[in-house]
């Protein structure tokens, strides 16, 4: 039996393509209407959570495998787990937004840069050498520079379509994101083989 945390939303819904192509077992996963864990055919015992619980629960042991974005990853202090593969879905990338002004503007004090990644932004204004004021915000980030509490935001691209409709654009990219396949690394020691026939069949198709 592998258990598996699946990060709710856009990874589970793409995860699921995958994982049927690969030939897996979805069907319980689709009619489980609001219940949060499933068994399925192929042994797999999943539960659906918050992209973070998803890392708290392999971090405890709850877990031996989580599907979870390589921005989650980076913003969480757990390392402690094997990477073992890019799923290539849940594909976007870190950028720092701002309205058009942003680029000419001389600030006088600390720029105010709002994200729901305060981790990624502070790293990114170190490797600036710039000292910003980071305010966190749980989603609907682009609203900091709309509302006048931020100057700049650091989130989540995709099509871009959600700057464009709050009048922000893309100052710098900053990294790359994709969904990850973790692994609980005490997991890996004793279900090496199952997990590493998972990770073929998902590479295989993805
Ligand atoms: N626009 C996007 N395009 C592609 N992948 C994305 C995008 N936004 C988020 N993701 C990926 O999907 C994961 C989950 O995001 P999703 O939007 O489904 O939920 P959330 O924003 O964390 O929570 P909620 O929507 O419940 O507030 C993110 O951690 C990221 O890896
Ligand atoms: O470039 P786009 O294709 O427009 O996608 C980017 C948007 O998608 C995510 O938000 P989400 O829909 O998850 O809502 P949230 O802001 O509440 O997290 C992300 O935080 C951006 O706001």
């Amino acid at each position: 039996m592998i258990k598996i945390a699946m990060t709710k939303g856009r990874i589970q819904n793409q995860s699921m393509t995958l994982l049927k192509k690969a030939g897996y077992d979805i069907l319980p996963i689709l009619s489980m209407g609001r219940a949060l864990q499933v068994k399925t055919a192929d042994d797999f015992e999943f539960i659906f959570g918050k992209a973070n619980d998803v890392v708290t629960f392999l971090e405890h042991g709850i877990v031996d495998v989580g599907f979870v974005g390589k921005d989650t990853l980076e913003d969480n202090d757990f390392k402690d787990y094997y990477e073992l593969a890019d799923l290539k879905i849940g594909n976007c990338c870190f950028a720092l937004a701002a309205p058009p002004a942003y680029r000419k503007k001389e600030f006088q004090a600390r720029k105010r840069i709002a994200s729901k990644y305060p981790k990624v932004t502070k790293k990114y204004f170190e490797t600036q050498k710039e000292d910003v004021e980071i305010i966190k915000l749980e989603g609907s980030v682009e609203l900091g520079p709309v509302v006048g509490l931020s100057d700049a935001i650091v989130d989540l691209v995709e099509t871009g379509n959600t700057l464009a409709a709050n009048g922000l654009e893309i100052i710098a990219r900053i990294s790359e994101v994709s969904t990850r396949l973790i692994v609980n690394k005490s997991s890996f020691k004793f279900k090496e083989k199952e997990i590493l026939e998972m990770v073929r069949r998902l590479n295989d198709v993805k």
